[in-house]
């Protein structure tokens, strides 16, 4: 009997609920109910002095990925770990390890002496509809920092740039390099793994920290080119003989940066048009590449003949459009010089982002001095005969030897005889699993031995 008492109770007050806001929604127009809305609002505003701002996981129409959450996901992973109790752990491309906070987990951050929390939230997937959009049913995440209201300049400005650029400068060490090819008017990708880096270079050390630290202050160099009012690219020109070690060295500097590698082939690019589409297409980050830049356009003709010279981007594709239908030779080889320099000084300028570009040749002097001039190629580097220097670090490499008897012999030899890092690397490699370093080192010895009398023979 107490029980139907009760639930006579309930059911009789919910009635008296629903009834008062039928009455309300009936006899109050929308924008009345809104203004009492805002009033209540302003209310728990006055009394609540905490500010929370939330970072949806998804944005937008098309419920792409944010950035800006990715960013605070790595953010917090780093920062969390000595925090958070439950924390979720995965493998970046580059095989580190990346923690991330667990659902409904809340940490706190310090930035400037002011204590901010983070939480991360998560919206249950609505089953009740279908959608076409991607992402959009399933669960989605948000972060939401809360703060005094006091620090809101410090933290709106200051803290959020801090905690976005650390996120975005974490992903972008544990991403995936990518090489590209293009074929087609296209770019072709395969994840980029080449294991060469400036400590396996063999170069003389000078020549190497020399380099790496004109890298690494490019790479830093944003607020620098800002300043002064140039484009944040950097061209270098590595020359010298077959297996000196410039396509290696391209690698290393990938490795160093973290950048994507862009493997032009300019013999496959039909025309200055197409080539500026593939290189609109190019990503911040990247190292764009033109191996045999001799072999690869037609340089030995004079700049000023060329049918695009002088005249702005666009302009000049619609000659080289118009001179190919004229000249057989502009149809097998429509992309020019002009068309290539005008990239490098034009539309680059206008793109954001940083980006080396690397041209290799095996003969510099064969070059046009316009496409090789500072500015455009802002660092020429020769890779030239191995040294002995140079050696030693191959011995290293392939040996694990830092010093032995035969070296004086061998730094004797390498002064008078030019033989290519590849060569000598060819000599020190083990032929069997068992083979001594003595034995690599003799076979050197002998060969080196045998192209300094054939020097002799020929000179
Ligand atoms: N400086 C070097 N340091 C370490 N290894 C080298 C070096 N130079 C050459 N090698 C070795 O020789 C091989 C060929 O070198 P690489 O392809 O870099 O030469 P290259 O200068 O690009 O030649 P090419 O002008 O023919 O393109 C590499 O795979 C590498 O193992
Ligand atoms: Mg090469």
């Amino acid at each position: 009997m107490a029980m139907r008492g009760l639930f006579a109770n309930v059911g009789s007050t919910m009635a008296g609920l629903m009834f008062v806001c039928a009455m309300f929604r009936q006899y109050f127009p929308e924008h009345l109910r809104f203004s009492v809305w805002r009033r209540y609002q302003n209310l728990v505003k006055f009394f609540n002095p905490q500010i929370s701002i939330t970072f949806n996981q998804f944005v937008g129409k098309w419920a792409t990925p944010s950035q800006a959450y990715g960013d605070i996901r790595t953010y917090l992973g780093q920062t969390s770990f000595a925090q958070a109790s439950r924390l979720i752990g995965s493998l970046a491309h580059n095989k580190t390890l990346v923690l991330g906070m667990s659902d409904f987990e809340e940490v706190t951050d310090e930035f400037q002496g002011v204590q901010v929390r983070w939480l991360l939230g998560k919206h249950a997937p609505n089953t009740n509809s279908i959608s076409v959009y991607s992402g959009t049913n399933h669960e989605k995440r948000y972060y939401t920092l809360t703060f005094h209201k006091r620090h809101r300049a410090l933290i709106i400005g200051p803290y959020l740039n801090y905690v976005l650029k650390e996120g975005r400068a974490l992903n972008s060490r544990n991403r995936k390099k990518k090489l590209y090819t293009n074929e087609d008017n296209e770019w072709n990708q395969v994840v980029f793994q080449h294991p060469a880096t400036f400590e396996t270079l063999a170069l003389d050390p000078e020549k190497k920290k020399e380099i790496m630290d004109d890298l690494m202050a490019f790479s830093k160099g944003e607020q620098f080119y800002a300043r002064i009012g140039r484009a944040w690219k950097r061209g270098y020109l590595l020359y010298g003989p077959p297996g000196t070690g410039k396509s290696t060295m391209i690698a290393a500097m990938a490795n160093l940066l973290n950048y994507d590698v862009y493997d032009l082939e300019l013999t496959g690019v039909k025309s200055n048009t197409e080539l500026k589409k593939l290189l609109m297409e190019i990503s911040s980050k990247s190292i764009i590449v033109i191996e045999d830049i001799d072999c690869s356009l037609d340089l030995t003709a004079p700049r000023k003949k060329a049918p695009t010279d002088k005249l702005a981007d666009g302009e000049g594709d619609d000659k080289v459009k118009k001179s190919a239908t004229k000249s057989k030779s502009n149809e097998t080889r429509n992309v020019t010089l002009s068309g290539l320099l005008n990239f490098i000084d034009g539309i680059w300028s206008s793109c954001g982002g940083e980006r080396l570009i690397v041209f290799t040749t095996n003969h510099v002097e064969k070059l046009d001095p316009a496409l090789i001039r500072k500015g455009r190629m802002d660092k020429h580097i020769e890779l030239a005969y191995c040294s002995f220097q140079a050696f030693k670090i191959l011995a290293k490499n392939y040996l694990s030897l830092e010093s032995h008897p035969a070296f004086p012999k061998i730094g004797e030899l390498l002064g008078q005889v030019n033989m290519t890092p590849a060569d000598v690397a060819e000599h020190l490699m083990p032929k069997t699993l068992s083979e001594d370093a003595e034995f690599r080192l003799e076979d050197l010895i002998k060969a080196l031995e045998k192209a300094k009398e054939r020097e002799k023979v020929g000179s």
